[in-house]
């Protein structure tokens, strides 16, 4: 799928947004005029302490949640001024997902796991196994297509949660977190393949990590703080793990 708009563009772009959450009679502002632009193509990181508001940051930008104000703009379409079902389904073309836990459904199989985006699509059952397969092959998996994600590693079940992250052809892919519960030499490979996506694929990828030396992977560093991204130098990998 390509991206609206020319080579380089901005794909991700945020302006002066503002989200508070509020509970009871709490009122905890998140983020404060924050802004973001991210190109197509690159792939940028955000860490920040816990709780500073990465996770709502990632929300915002696929339109899971609502900013307050500001503007939000992906692949050049306007979340602010959409429905519910509109950023569903704009979140749908555009965006694919990788979590910390993988979030796969335990009673299907790796197969059936990344089919999963494809649901509602209207595509003949070749089509739809030729893009399982192809995204099979892009983590290589090929081989566990039939087992269930109890029966695969860690690191397994996270590569089945990227072929079902890129299934559906999305340009940009969001990552929570996406080696946080992966060992140092599996969260590498993982991260190897992400920055394959980028390279080979021209996949725009934003990855929130704690971790210094998956933030290196990134061409560009942002730090979330206070409400605010500044971006940064690369992160040198010495300083340990943000809390
Ligand atoms: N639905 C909600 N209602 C009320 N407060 C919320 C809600 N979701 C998040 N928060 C609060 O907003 C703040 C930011 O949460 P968020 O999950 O975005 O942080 P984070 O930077 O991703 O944290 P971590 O690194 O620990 O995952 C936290 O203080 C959290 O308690």
């Amino acid at each position: 799928m390509q991206v609206e708009g020319t080579a380089n563009s901005i794909v991700i772009a945020l302006t002066k947004v503002k989200k508070t959450y509020s509970r009871n009679r709490e009122h905890i502002q998140v983020l404060e005029n924050l802004d973001m632009q991210v190109h197509r193509g690159e792939m940028v990181s955000i860490m920040g302490p816990s709780g500073a508001g990465k996770s709502t940051l990632l929300d915002i930008i696929s339109g899971v949640s609502r900013a307050d104000s500001g503007e939000v703009l992906l692949a050049d379409n306007n979340f602010t001024l959409m429905s519910e079902r509109q950023r569903t389904a704009l979140r749908g073309r555009h965006i694919g997902f990788i979590f910390q836990f993988y979030c796969l459904i335990p009673v299907l199989s790796a197969s059936q796991n990344i089919e999963l985006p494809l649901g509602l699509w209207q595509l003949s059952k070749k089509e739809r196994q030729h893009r399982i397969d192809a995204a099979l092959n892009m983590v290589e998996m090929g081989h566990r297509r039939q087992h269930l994600p109890a029966e695969l590693s860690g690191g397994e079940q996270q590569r089945i949660a990227i072929a079902r992250a890129i299934v559906g052809n999305p340009d940009i892919i969001l990552c929570d977190e996406p080696t946080g519960d992966l060992n140092r030499e599996m969260g590498k490979k993982i991260m190897d393949l992400l920055r394959q996506l980028c390279d080979e694929y021209g996949k725009t990828i934003v990855v929130v990590t704690h971790d210094p030396e998956v933030a290196l992977y990134a061409d560009r560093h942002y730090r979330l703080d206070n409400g605010g991204l500044k971006e940064e130098n690369p992160v040198k990998a010495q300083g340990g793990k943000d809390d």
